[in-house]
């Protein structure tokens, strides 16, 4: 199995491989959350309008997404994965917009299976890797310049026999990462520590495998739910 990391929002051709679309802090913290919290799947879409646009046509759809990391207005929800676990989505979909982890998952098409992840379910998507043991991977970490996915990207890494990092540091390179500061400092009530301490757990070997499919739109869904 040969296994890359590469970061940002185009990841490369992965023809006959897995991709591996990582964002911790926090869109794929958050979808693990509202798939724990019994969402049915996740559109994710590229802007607030796009947002608004599949709503039209998927009545039912919860809007959740940010602009620079705040909630955007007309939505139902922020990027948070607090928000998600303190909300009823029982049978919901989400429509989804981020900046980071929505944004490359869009443009991951080109390769045998695309799953997203984050710290919380990092084992068990390498568990789901082991098995499916694909002749390469590709791991993406979503944030451009941030510290926190290329952490848990060597987490994975590490985890499917490469070189790597234990948890706990993955864990500590997430709550010292850039992204992380304005969760932390009180600068706005919208954008909370607890997120961060969600983003920066893991839920082991039974966390929910999360992929992703592109016809006839883009969608995300739980393909496992343990390992
Ligand atoms: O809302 C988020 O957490 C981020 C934006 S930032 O990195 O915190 O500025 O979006 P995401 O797509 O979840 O990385
Ligand atoms: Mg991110």
């Amino acid at each position: 199995m040969k296994i890359s990391i590469a970061q940002g929002h185009n990841p490369p051709h992965n023809i006959n491989g897995i991709t591996v679309i990582i964002d911790v802090i926090r869109a794929f913290t958050t979808s693990h959350e509202a798939f724990l919290g019994g969402a049915s799947h996740i559109y994710p879409v590229s802007s607030a309008d796009d947002a608004f646009r599949l709503r039209e046509d998927y009545r039912e759809g919860l809007l959740v997404g940010e602009v620079q990391a705040l909630p955007i207005d007309g939505f139902d929800h922020g990027n948070s994965p607090w928000e998600i676990r303190h909300t009823d989505v029982r049978g919901r979909y989400l429509i989804m917009r981020t900046t980071n982890g929505v944004a490359a998952t869009l443009r991951a098409r080109d390769s045998r299976q695309v799953l997203v992840g984050a710290l919380i379910n990092a084992e068990a998507t390498a568990n789901y890797i082991r098995e499916q043991n694909p002749d390469t991977v590709v791991l993406v970490a979503s944030h451009p310049t941030g510290d926190e996915d290329v952490a848990c990207a060597e987490y994975i890494r590490g985890l499917l026999g490469g070189e790597g990092i234990s948890l706990e540091q993955a864990r500590e390179r997430t709550r010292n990462a850039f992204a992380a500061k304005k969760f932390l400092d009180g600068s706005h009530p919208r954008l909370r520590p607890q997120d961060i301490d969600m983003a920066a757990s893991s839920a082991g070997p039974d966390a929910l495998i999360m992929g992703v499919t592109y016809e006839p739109v883009p969608r995300i869904d739980v393909i496992r739910r343990a390992s």
